[in-house]
This record gives C-alpha cells, structure tokens and sequence, in this order.
C-alpha cells in the first residue's frame, strides 16, 4: 500500500474527530469529508473541553487544539484556527476573531468594534481584509499535517444575510457583490479560506 492509501486505511478505520467547537466551521469540515466513508464526529458530540487559545499565530493555535483532542481519541484528529484579518488594523482581529465577540459570540459587537476601531462606517465600508484558515491533523501516530486557506475581500456595513456564520454578513469576496452571508454553503465554498484550506489537505491525502 502507498502512503496515502495507507492514511485513507487509517482515516476509514479509526474516524476523524473534528475538534471544534463552532456548529458553523462544524457544518462546512463535515461536508467536505462527505461520501468519503469516514466517521466523523466532532468536539460537540463528545463532550470535549474547550482548551485555551494560548498561542500566537493561527497555525499555533490549530495545533494545539489538535493536540487537545488527539490525547483524548485512538482516531485521527483535524482542528482548525481562522479568523478574520483586517488590513487598516494590522491584521486584527486575526487570531483573536472569536473573542471580538465576547464570552456570547455576540458578532454584532464585533461588527462595532471593527467600524469603530476603524474610525466609523464610512471608513469602514470597503476596508479590505481576508480570511484565514489553518487546519492541522494529527494521524493516531502522531504525524502532523498542515494545510492553510486564504481569501482576499472587503468589508460592509451594516451586515447582509443570515447564512454562515460569525463574520460572514460583512464580508464580500473579490469577485462577488455578495456577502458569504448571503450565499448559499456551496457557493461559499467556491471561495472560502476553509474550503482552500481543505482542498489542500485533501490533495495530501490523496482525497480527490
Ligand atoms: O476554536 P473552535 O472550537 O474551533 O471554534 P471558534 O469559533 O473559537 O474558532 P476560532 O478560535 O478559530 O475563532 C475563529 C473566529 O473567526 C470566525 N470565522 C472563522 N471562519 C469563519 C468563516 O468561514 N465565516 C465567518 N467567520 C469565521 C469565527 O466566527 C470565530 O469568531
Ligand atoms: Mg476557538
């Protein structure tokens, strides 16, 4: 067996653990590993403890999620760290996105920290920013894999649409006119730092 089809064997046996715990990056790793034959469960479904963000950088972050879970399961583990980076700001929020929005992941004080801190919302529309999404998976033999996701667009206020989730209904892709808020999971993913990110990893393991 080479070794790709090697870790497909490993994946198939022993099951992905997703560890997250946002329902919305949940919905869009689930459907990535869809029809693949793969038991996925994540961090929700198993009543796993949240770890503290302690690192730096999102890839630090990433890894020490995985590194959380993996201790806590026989199966291959995949967590990812992303956020969103704001240029006019220095990259911030970046990998302090979710705390923006408080202990209750209050997204609409988020969206008036960034036009505040930004100098108000005629300086805020268009600003550009990116998402950025690093994924980690640890195999159950403590090998490491990598893979990142970046997409490049801008901002607007107020917010549009109610799909996706977190910072979705301010940001619009280049490209596009609309909000990842306002599309629809698939068309999302034409576009996404996650889906990017994804692509990546799935290419590693030989995924098509
Ligand atoms: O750490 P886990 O348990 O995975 O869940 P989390 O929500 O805390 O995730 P992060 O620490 O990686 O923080 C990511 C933040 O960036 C936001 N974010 C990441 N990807 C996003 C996307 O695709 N659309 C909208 N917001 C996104 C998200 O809402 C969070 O506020
Ligand atoms: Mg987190």
């Amino acid at each position: 067996m080479t070794e790709k089809k090697l870790v497909q064997a490993v994946l198939r046996e022993g099951g992905l653990l997703l560890a997250s715990h946002n329902k919305g990056k949940l919905r869009e790793l689930e459907a990535a590993f869809r029809g693949d034959d793969i038991d996925i469960l994540s961090a929700i479904d198993k009543a796993l403890p949240e770890p503290e963000e302690t690192e730096n950088t999102f890839s630090g972050n990433a890894r020490l999620k995985a590194l959380a879970a993996a201790g806590l399961t026989l199966g291959a583990v995949l967590a990812d760290d992303s956020g969103l980076a704001i240029d006019a700001l220095g990259g911030a929020p970046g990998i302090y996105s979710a705390r923006w929005a408080g202990p209750d992941r209050d997204y609409d004080m988020a969206f008036s920290r960034i036009m505040k801190e930004l100098g108000g919302d005629e300086a805020a529309m268009g600003a550009r920013a990116a998402f950025v999404c690093v994924l980690v998976l640890i195999l159950p033999g403590g090998e490491e894999l990598v893979a990142e996701g970046r997409v490049e667009g801008r901002l607007t206020f107020p917010p549009r649409g109610v799909a996706g989730f977190g910072y979705d209904p301010i940001f619009i892709p280049d490209g596009e006119e609309r909000t990842f808020g306002e599309m629809t999971p698939a068309e999302k993913a034409g576009y996404s730092h996650r889906a990017k990110a994804l692509a990546a990893l799935r290419a590693e393991l030989g995924l098509s």
